[in-house]
This record gives structure tokens, C-alpha cells and sequence, in this order.
């Protein structure tokens, strides 16, 4: 969740713990949200959307990053895969700057260091993260978290307690479809199952139309036939968005591959290997440090 979902989030609990009271309660809220982005547009005409060029952080002398480069292209879906502590955290860490490493680059399309933004100003540009663990809004119904997601977009947010226009009813139920949530758009979030929850908050995601979405474990947890929906899923988003998923199930990385696409191999906090899976499961350095375990 982006640290503006947070914020809305928060308001609108407590807006929904007042009940409907105040329905028109805009009062000064809007003036709040008016800060402009000073980041300026990423821009991808050359096709790169994320850029990590010998990235090092360390924890009291530990290299959790060790030099590590990583170039995701506009629209491009990847896997990274490796064993624990091999630093696939803190790289997401890094790239939504909630860690900042002590050397490298790190931008987001050819233009913008996001060295120098903090984390709200990344997730306004553009790069949205998925927890391993789902956040949504429990007492808040699906269509409500969905709602919640597009009023938290600053783009949106000065219209936070005015009715939605036609345009963005649309893109929710367009969401919800996707995100196979349609029937249960009226659900409380809370009662939904974890996949679902899952999804929702991919759907939350989605509604700020973000440019790369870094997906921390999504199909942990889930039961085979969620993750298979979930596979599909991203590779309905390929090619719109570019999607970093950091996945330890093999199967569900094949599921999103398909025997075409490159998968990264991380390991000691840099790249060990990188290739389809087949010739990354075959390679023996990988095997050693993390596959054949
Ligand atoms: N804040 C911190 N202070 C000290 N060490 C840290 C900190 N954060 C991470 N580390 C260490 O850095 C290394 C990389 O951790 P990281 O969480 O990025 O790995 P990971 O690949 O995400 O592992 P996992 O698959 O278990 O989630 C680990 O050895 C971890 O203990």
C-alpha cells in the first residue's frame, strides 16, 4: 500500500466510523492534498522503465545490495527469484525509497533518479508495491477500497467525499472484472479470502494506473487455482505496466514465463544469474546457492 492509500485510508475509516453524517463534510479537507509533484513525468521513450546500476546498501558493514544492476523495459514482466537474505527486500526497499543505498544509480524511466524522491513522490510517479501481506480496508466494502484507491491518487484527490464521475464508475467495474471481484463489489473486504484480499489490493494498486508495480510473494498463501487466476492476471497487465514480481514458487513462475520470458537470479545481494528458468534451474552456481537445497 502507498503511503497516500495510508492516509486516505485512515480518513476514510474514521469517515466511515462517523457513519454517513457527513456526507458533505469536504470543508478544507481538499486543501491538504494540493502539493504539487515535483518529481515532473518519468519518460520511457526509450524503453527502459527501471534502471539499478552497482547498487550497494549496507547494514553495519553487511552488503545486503553488493553492486547490484537490473534493467526492467517498459511493459516487461519479471521474476526474481533467490534464496532468503539474498536481498530481494531491499532492493524493492531501494527502489521505492524507503531504504537508500550508499552507492548506485537508480532510476525510473531514462529521466528521474528516484535517489532523490521520497517515498510518496515514487508512488505518485508511478511505481506501486505489493506487500507479501494484504492491506486493505476491512470494514470497508471491495467497491469502497476500490473507490478509496482512485480518491488517493492526488490527480483525484481534491473530489475526496464528492460522487465519482461516470468515467471512474467505469474504470472500478473494469478493475473489478479484472481483478475477479465483479460479484463481490458489494462484500465487506474483511469477509473476502485471502486471494481475494490478494487481489483487491493488486485492484487498489491498478486504480492509480501505476507505470512498473513491484510484487512482493503474491501467491503466497494462495490455493493453486488462485495462483493460476493470479497468473493470468499479470500476464493480462504485461505489456501495460512492467511488473516486477519477487516469487519463491517455481511453478507459478513458470505459469508467468511461459518458456519465453528471462527470470533473475539474486543471490548475496547482486546478480547471480539471469535467463529462462529452465537454463537458471540448470545452472550450477544456482543450483548450489539456492535450488537444489
Ligand atoms: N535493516 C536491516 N539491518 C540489518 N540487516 C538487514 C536489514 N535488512 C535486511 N538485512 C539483511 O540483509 C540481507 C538481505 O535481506 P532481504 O530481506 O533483502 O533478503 P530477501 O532476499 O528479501 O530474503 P527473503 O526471501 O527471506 O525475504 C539479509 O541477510 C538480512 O538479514
Amino acid at each position: 500500500m502507498t503511503p497516500e492509500l495510508m492516509e486516505a485510508g485512515a480518513e476514510a475509516l474514521q469517515h466511515h466510523a462517523e457513519l454517513e453524517a457527513q456526507k458533505d463534510a469536504s470543508g478544507g479537507r481538499g486543501a491538504s492534498f494540493g502539493r504539487l509533484l515535483t518529481a515532473g513525468l518519468p519518460d520511457f521513450a526509450h524503453g527502459v522503465a527501471l534502471y539499478l546500476d552497482d547498487v550497494t546498501v549496507s547494514f553495519d558493514g553487511f552488503k545486503a545490495l553488493n553492486r547490484l544492476s537490473l534493467l526492467i523495459n517498459v511493459g516487461e514482466l519479471r521474476c526474481i527469484i533467490g534464496p532468503n537474505g539474498a536481498g530481494k527486500t531491499t532492493m524493492m526497499d531501494v527502489i521505492t525509497g524507503k531504504t537508500r543505498p550508499d552507492e548506485g544509480t537508480v532510476s525510473f524511466g531514462q529521466n528521474i533518479d528516484l535517489l532523490r524522491l521520497r517515498e510518496n513522490e515514487i508512488a505518485e510517479i508511478g511505481i506501486g508495491r505489493k506487500f507479501q501481506k494484504p492491506t486493505v480496508f476491512e470494514p470497508l466494502s471491495v467497491f469502497e477500497n476500490l473507490e478509496l484507491a482512485l480518491k488517493a491518487d492526488r490527480r483525484a484527490r481534491a473530489s475526496l467525499f464528492h460522487r465519482l464521475s461516470g468515467a471512474q464508475l467505469d474504470r472500478i467495474a473494469e478493475i473489478l472484472e479484472l481483478i475477479h471481484l465483479l460479484p463481490a463489489a458489494q462484500r465487506q473486504a474483511g469477509l473476502l479470502s485471502h486471494g481475494q484480499k490478494q487481489w483487491l489490493e493488486i485492484g487498489m494498486l491498478l486504480m492509480q494506473d501505476p507505470k512498473l508495480l513491484l510484487l512482493d510473494e503474491p501467491v503466497a498463501g494462495m490455493t493453486d487455482e488462485e495462483t493460476e487466476r493470479t497468473a493470468e492476471l499479470f500476464l493480462s497487465l504485461e505489456g501495460q505496466h512492467s511488473l516486477v514480481v519477487v516469487e519463491h514458487d517455481m511453478k507459478f513462475v513458470d505459469q508467468l514465463t511461459q518458456g519465453k520470458k528471462k527470470v533473475t537470479v539474486l543471490h548475496e545481494g547482486s546478480v547471480l544469474a539471469e535467463g529462462l528458468l529452465a537454463e537458471v534451474q540448470a545452472n550450477e552456481k544456482v543450483v548450489e546457492v539456492y535450488l537444489g537445497r
